[in-house]
């Protein structure tokens, strides 16, 4: 195979597709039968999101639901994106014009860690992937091809004149349309989700079983997930499937990384948060293992555990991984919703959306547990602001735009990424400015900057494609103070979109949103603030198996058990897994003499107890 003949931007597409060559038209699409098991005495989640709400809403690739009705501009409002202003003949803006416009590369430093960002990319990661179809092995190509020939997903976004870095036109495909039975497409037009929506580590075991056997031991039958060994330290496992999900190099260590999500090698620091929770997860069965062993009287030695792992029944292997896999799952709903959700809505939308942590929660059937179009298009890519050009590595600068989809960085310097990542904050604000490294030079490695992309300009684009209501509607729909004049934004803001935009009400989502100031205490501004929050507290009383809930044998955690979870810290996680024996206080901050640095041992590690306990009373083992 000839590596260099697939270019990032297919990559991204191929592996957001599962790397199936053709696409989404091969995608294994797995069993999707309705669930005919007795939910409610699972144990454990099935790996597709199925058998969990009682319509199997938020299993992988179902259509994606909406809070506000699509907004396409055809006579029947079912498919074309909107292109014109509401006060008639007048094009709206393209996205790339407000991009360059609106949002230029200034940074503004921040006393938030480039961690903030890092794990929001990687929590919407295992909730939320919009397909887009791809010809076998690459991407469709739009620009420069005759509107006769052209594909009919097409929909590249127009360069404007004067552009100070692109030219003519920037590739772009409409999102896969979801079909119904018969294979006709749904009206309105809906996109699809590729993933498990609920918080569910779908990140670190795949949205489907076929992905979730690759990743482990033993043939899929092991406890232990599969690690590759370099320089003595354990790394993801190899992804051995052609062509590459990645671009190698020529470093005798250079390999494709496999994980639960197929955007893995997308950066590196990415990289760094599927390894920390992949080997937690070998962690956890390891402490498993031993506190039976201790209950039933064996010896405990790290050999005695190592042999009863690898030579205990398929059937205790088979629990031994579900039960650390429903542990990992917990402690990560306890990190993205009662650690980071709290500083990035800010705490007055966690109390309007009942999404704290201090008191036991209960399951609702009747909450849609699905991914909201205008989340997945708009509100939550507003941790596309937070990028900043370069991060860290043992003091030495490392930009994103050269390691796009070059995993090598993250497989030599993973604890060090991790401690970089903790320290630095450059650009990492919630404002009006993008990094160029996402606004010029998206995906640009190897192929030189001339197939770039701009993400600001997508993200815009993308919402247009997806139907998504302008900036205005979701204002009024979650109540928010009307804006009647473009002199009602921000002063900077309301001067360039009165330039960009003919009418108020043609402000798309995500330029409207980007340019609210943040909340108290927060990160996003409210309208926003109000889809993130309206969306995870859908994914918690939505969720069957959300970790709070009222205990319900089997599937809760009992009393000791959640004490155990809410216990856990991002900064325990971090200390195991970037091998650090220092860490701040709180981690979505740098270091400053208001959030010090401490010693690891202040953060305990996960405490089983309450499991071995559990399980071996049970006669599970
Ligand atoms: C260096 C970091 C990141 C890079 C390079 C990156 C890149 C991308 C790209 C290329 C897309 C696909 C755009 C499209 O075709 O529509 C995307 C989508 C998205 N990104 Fe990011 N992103 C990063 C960080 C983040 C962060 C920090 C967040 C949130 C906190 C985030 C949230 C999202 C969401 C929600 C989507 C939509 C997913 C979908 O519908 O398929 N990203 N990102
Ligand atoms: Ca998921």
């Amino acid at each position: 195979v000839n590596e260099f003949c697939v270019s990032p931007p297919d990559l991204y597409y191929a592996n957001v597709n599962g790397l199936i060559p053709g696409g989404y038209n091969n995608l294994i699409k797995g069993d999707q039968s309705p669930c005919t098991k007795d939910i409610e005495s699972l144990r454990y989640r099935e790996l597709d999101g199925r058998c969990n709400h009682p319509k199997d809403y938020g299993s992988t690739l179902k259509p994606l639901k909406r809070y506000l009705p699509a907004d396409y501009h055809d006579e029947k409002g079912w498919n074309t994106p909107r292109l014109y202003s509401v006060v008639g003949n007048v094009a709206l803006p393209s996205p790339r014009l407000i991009s360059w416009k609106l949002f230029p590369d200034i940074s503004i430093n921040s006393d938030l860690s480039m961690f903030t960002m890092q794990f929001g990319q990687f929590l919407s990661h295992d909730i939320g992937v919009a397909p887009v179809p791809t010809s076998p092995n690459h991407t469709i190509t739009c620009c420069q091809v005759s509107s006769r020939y052209m594909n009919r997903d097409c929909f590249p976004i127009p360069i404007p004149k004067g552009d100070p870095r692109f030219q003519k036109c920037m590739e772009f495909v409409r999102s896969e349309a979801a079909k119904d039975d018969d294979g006709n497409q749904i009206n309105p037009r809906e996109q699809l989700n590729a993933l498990t929506s609920f918080v569910d580590s779908s990140t670190i075991y795949g949205s489907n079983l076929g992905t979730s056997l690759r990743l482990r031991t033993e043939n899929g039958k092991g406890a232990l997930l599969l690690t590759t060994l370099i320089h003595g330290k354990e790394r993801l496992p190899n992804d051995t499937s052609s062509p590459p999900a990645c671009l190698r190099t020529e470093s005798p260590t250079s390999y494709c990384q496999l994980s639960g999500d197929g955007r893995v090698n997308q950066q590196p620091v990415l990289s760094t948060q599927h390894l920390s929770f992949h080997l937690y997860h070998n962690y956890i069965v390891r402490q498993l293992a031993k506190g039976i062993l201790k209950r039933k009287g064996f010896k405990t030695s790290p050999a005695h555990v190592e042999k009863y792992i690898k030579t205990v029944s398929e059937k205790v292997k088979e629990m031994l991984f579900q039960e650390a896999r429903k542990i990992v799952g917990a402690i990560f709903q306890k990190i993205a919703f009662c650690d980071y959700l709290p500083y990035i809505v800010g705490p007055e939308l966690i109390v309007k959306f009942d999404l704290g942590c201090d008191t036991r929660s209960k399951y609702n059937p009747h909450i849609d547990p699905r991914i909201a179009n205008g989340f997945l298009a708009g509100a939550y890519r507003f941790g596309h602001t937070l990028i900043s050009n370069s991060y860290t590595v043992n003091g030495a600068e490392e930009f994103f735009k050269d390691e796009f989809f070059i995993p090598d960085s993250s497989i030599d310097s993973h604890e060090d990424i991790i401690a970089g990542m903790l320290n630095t904050s450059k650009g990492v604000h919630f404002d009006r400015f993008f990094a160029n490294g996402i606004t010029e030079h998206l995906f640009e490695t190897k192929v030189g900057p001339k197939k770039a992309l701009d993400l600001a300009s997508v993200n815009i684009q993308r919402g247009r494609d997806h139907g998504i209501p302008a900036y205005l509607h979701w204002r009024k729909k979650y109540n928010l103070r009307p804006l009647t004049d473009f002199e009602d934004f921000s002063k900077q803001c309301s001067q360039i979109l009165s330039q960009l935009y003919r009418n108020i009400y043609d402000v798309d989502l995500y330029p409207g949103g980007i340019c609210e100031p943040s909340v108290t205490r927060g990160v996003v501004g409210e309208t926003f603030g109000h889809i993130i929050a309206d969306q995870f507290s859908d994914l918690k009383f939505g969720d069957r198996f959300f970790f709070t809930h009222v205990h319900q044998y089997p599937q809760g955690f009992n009393d000791d058990q959640l004490a155990a979870i809410l216990d856990f810290s991002s900064n325990a996680l971090l200390c195991f897994s970037g091998k650090l024996s220092v860490i701040q206080e709180n981690t979505w901050l740098k270091v400053s003499p208001d959030n010090p640095l401490v010693p690891c041992s202040t953060f305990d590690q996960i405490d089983v107890q309450p499991w071995v306990r559990e399980l071996v009373d049970h006669h599970y083992f």
